[in-house]
Formats: structure tokens, C-alpha cells, sequence
């Protein structure tokens, strides 16, 4: 058994870095609020739609209630509301749901927007290259997040092809479970890119807060991440970098998956080594040609991670420890886990290819029939119909960033005309 001590505290990055600003997860309780079911996404429009804008009073307070209680009571986790039933026919309605979700027409931002657009406000977080503000439209006084990138640390970090990358793959997904972009613009030294402000916080502060999520939790979660990883595959976009830290909840405890810095177009295999140790792939460790499969593993681990609260490759000691753990592919199931779900982990945490849930001849289709996902009804789960199993406390309305963690705040001032050495570099922007 690992030590988790590293483990429990620290978000991971994507060079494995630990951030130097990091704060440790708050350890205070948090509190429940009443659940909402038949939430649906406000932010999904062309136009500049309200992002996290709700307009819904503060919800109650159960001063009580510790997150661990809230997840493990058993009314409020989806199976035990009986509102995930398993349904062929809902299938094939999901299947055909995903298929007919159109990429978004690319939006022209350029020029559309700029710093003096949005009052800054608190950091939300912090990455390898930059952070991530909570801001305030001056024009609609909506609430987005403004991911902030600074370009000379994006060339140092070698990293120009993949950040031009995120901003043409956020640019061109919708979907309900996905990150929305509504714009982006640069200044001599930072890249901006303005998103949805997702106000429920990270599942990777819930899931260190809880430890480990009871199994129709997990279910639920893995259940949202697989359509949206259906949904990028079915346009030829691999992710690369599924863990908790990527999936924030939105205010009713659905998931949005933001991030796409490792995002790629890849209609058939690529080779670049990327990611998040503990959640790569033996074909990317071994540096072999890899595809959507990557996906299909990294949910396995997201699975294992959730149901264990670590990891299955994990190792305090280097990167190098976890790829050689990786590679020798020895998995040890704890004995509390339900046999369908060791049954899956096992079919997606498979080195063999040949053998990898998602990645056979029936596609995201073999990983939504399996036996774990039975009560699973993935048309209504698509139309976020089912109740999330855990409603994060937003009592301060919109803008309300309690749910995210503190970070000292960056003293550089955005907006900055000068000499611009990188500009050429990222013409999207
Ligand atoms: N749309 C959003 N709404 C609210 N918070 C967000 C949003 N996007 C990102 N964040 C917060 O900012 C953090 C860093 O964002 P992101 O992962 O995109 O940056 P990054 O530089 O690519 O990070 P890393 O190098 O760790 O992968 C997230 O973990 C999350 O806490």
C-alpha cells in the first residue's frame, strides 16, 4: 500500500512539478445543500450566454452535514434514488444523442475582447504555465474563468503546438459535460482565454475530502466522463489528461471536464509523450504509437483512483517509480470493491490493446453495456436528468468561488503593450 501522505494534499501536474503556491485541501467540513434535480446547462449558447450565471437564490445550508456523510447518504447517490435505470432503448437514444451533438462553428473572438472586457478577479487556480482568475464581465456582469498563460514559460516548456491545440479543441466542442470557451486574446506577454466559471470546484477536492466515493458516486461521475469522452472521440479528439484535478462540478454537481491542454486531433495514433504520470498509459510510458485508447485507461484509473482514493500506480518516490509501475501492469484491487467494478478496471487498466474496454470493435459502447454501468440511463444522464449525488454549497450567488481553494494572487498587471518576442507563435489568439 502506498504512502499516500504527497498524494492526499497535492494536485498533479502535468510535468509532475509540484506547485510551489499550492495550499493544502481545506480540511474544514463542508456543508449540503438541498439537491436539484433536472438541472440543466445555461451556458450552452453561441452568443455570450450567462456562464455559472444562474440566477437562483443562495441554496440552504446544512451546517451538519460533513461531505463524506452527504456522499454517503444513501438518498442522495443515484442508485439509491432509483433515477438510474438500465435501458437498451436509452442507449441507442444516447448513442444517437452524442452522434447528432454538432461541433461548434468556430467562433471568431479574435480582437472581440480584451482585458479592459472583464473586471479580475480572485485566483481560482494555478497550473504549469499560468493561472486561472475568476472575472467579471463589465458588459453582461456575468462571471467567467479567465485562464491566463504566460507565453515565454509556454515556449521555455515547449509546449506552443499543445496550447494552440487547446484553444482550437475547446473552440470547437459542445457539449453538456465539456468546458465551454467564449474567447480568447493575447498581450505581449500573456495568453487569455475566457471560459464557463464552473462554481462547484474541483472533484479532486471532494474526492481527498471524502477519501474514497461509495460506488454509485463513483458510478455516477464515471458515467458523465465517458459520454464526454464518447463525444470527443466520435470527432477524433483524444484528451490525455483525465484526473480529478480536470473535472470540476457546475452549482447542481454535474461534471465539466476543463483543460485541453493536452487536447489533440488524432484520426488515427500519435506519439507525444504526455499527461499525468499516474494516469498514463503503458503505450504512451513505452513511447509506442497510441490512440483514443489512452482515454479508455486514463478512466479506468479515474475509476480506481475514486473508488480507492489512490491511485494503482502511485509511488512517492519519482515519476520514473510510477511508469515502471506502469509498465509492469500489476494491479491490486482492494477486496471493498464491488466485483463489476474490478471486472471493468480490469478490461480498461489492460495493456493489451486487443483486450482494452473502448477501445474495441464496439467503441464507448462496450464501456457504457458493461455490467457496472447497469442501472446507468445514459439519455436522461446525457440530458443531466439524473440527480447529482453530491450538490456543492454555493450560498453566495453567482461569482461565489468558496469551493476553490485560496492561492496568493499574482502581482503582474494583464494587458501589458510591449515588446511581444512570441506573438507570431500563437496566431489564434
Ligand atoms: N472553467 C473553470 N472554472 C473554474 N475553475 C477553473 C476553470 N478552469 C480551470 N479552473 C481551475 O484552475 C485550475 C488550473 O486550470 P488548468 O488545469 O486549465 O490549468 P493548467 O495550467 O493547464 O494546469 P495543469 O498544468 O495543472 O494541468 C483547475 O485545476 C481549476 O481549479
Amino acid at each position: 500500500m502506498p504512502s499516500l501522505g504527497g498524494l492526499l494534499k497535492k494536485r498533479r501536474t502535468k510535468d509532475s512539478q509540484t506547485l510551489a503556491s499550492e495550499l493544502p485541501v481545506s480540511s474544514e467540513p463542508n456543508h449540503s445543500t438541498v439537491p436539484d434535480s433536472h438541472s440543466h446547462d445555461s451556458s450552452e449558447g453561441a452568443s455570450m450566454q450567462p456562464a455559472g450565471s444562474s440566477q437562483e437564490p443562495p441554496q440552504q445550508s446544512n451546517n451538519a452535514a460533513s461531505i463524506n456523510n452527504l456522499i454517503n447518504t444513501p438518498a442522495n447517490a443515484s442508485e439509491a434514488h432509483g433515477s438510474a435505470h438500465h435501458s437498451n432503448a436509452g442507449q441507442a437514444h444516447a448513442q444517437q444523442a452524442h452522434q447528432q451533438q454538432p461541433l461548434k462553428q468556430e467562433r471568431t473572438t479574435k480582437g472581440k475582447y480584451s482585458q479592459e472586457d472583464f473586471l479580475l478577479q480572485r485566483t481560482l487556480g494555478t497550473g504549469s504555465f499560468g493561472r486561472v482568475h475568476l472575472v467579471q464581465s463589465k458588459h453582461n456582469h456575468r462571471f467567467y474563468a479567465m485562464k491566463v498563460l504566460k507565453k515565454a514559460q509556454v515556449v521555455k516548456m515547449k509546449q506552443i503546438e499543445h496550447t494552440n491545440d487547446e484553444r482550437r479543441m475547446l473552440n470547437r466542442v459542445r457539449h453538456p459535460f465539456l468546458v465551454t470557451l467564449w474567447g480568447t486574446w493575447q498581450d505581449s506577454r500573456n495568453l487569455y482565454m475566457v471560459m464557463d466559471f464552473v462554481e462547484g470546484g474541483e472533484l479532486f477536492s471532494l474526492l481527498r475530502k471524502s477519501q474514497r466515493f461509495p460506488n454509485p458516486v463513483a458510478k455516477f461521475y464515471a458515467a458523465e466522463v465517458t459520454l464526454a469522452l464518447e463525444y470527443l472521440h466520435s470527432h477524433q479528439i483524444i484528451y490525455r489528461d483525465l484526473k480529478p484535478e480536470n473535472l470540476l462540478l457546475d452549482r447542481h454537481g454535474h461534471l465539466k471536464i476543463t483543460d485541453f491542454g493536452f487536447a489533440k486531433d488524432v484520426p488515427d495514433i500519435t506519439w507525444t509523450l504526455c499527461g499525468t504520470p499516474d494516469y498514463l498509459a503503458p503505450e504512451v510510458v513505452s513511447s509506442k504509437g497510441y490512440n483514443k485508447s489512452v482515454d479508455w485507461w486514463s478512466l479506468g484509473i479515474l475509476i480506481f483512483e475514486m473508488l480507492c482514493g489512490f491511485t494503482p500506480f502511485w509511488d512517492s518516490g519519482s515519476p520514473v517509480k510510477i511508469y515502471e509501475n506502469i509498465l509492469r501492469g500489476k494491479v491490486k484491487y482492494p477486496p471493498y470493491l464491488h466485483d463489476d467494478a474490478v471486472d471493468l478496471l480490469s478490461r480498461l487498466i489492460t495493456a493489451d490493446l486487443t483486450k482494452r474496454l473502448g477501445n474495441l470493435h464496439g467503441g464507448p459502447e462496450d464501456v457504457k453495456n458493461h455490467a457496472w454501468f447497469a442501472e446507468v440511463t445514459w439519455d436522461r444522464l446525457a440530458r443531466k436528468d439524473i440527480d447529482a449525488p453530491y450538490i456543492p454549497p454555493i450560498r453566495g450567488g453567482q461569482g461565489d468561488a468558496s469551493q476553490y481553494d485560496k492561492y496568493p494572487e499574482e502581482t503582474e498587471h494583464y494587458g501589458i503593450e510591449g515588446e511581444d518576442a512570441y506573438g507570431h507563435l500563437f496566431p489564434d489568439f
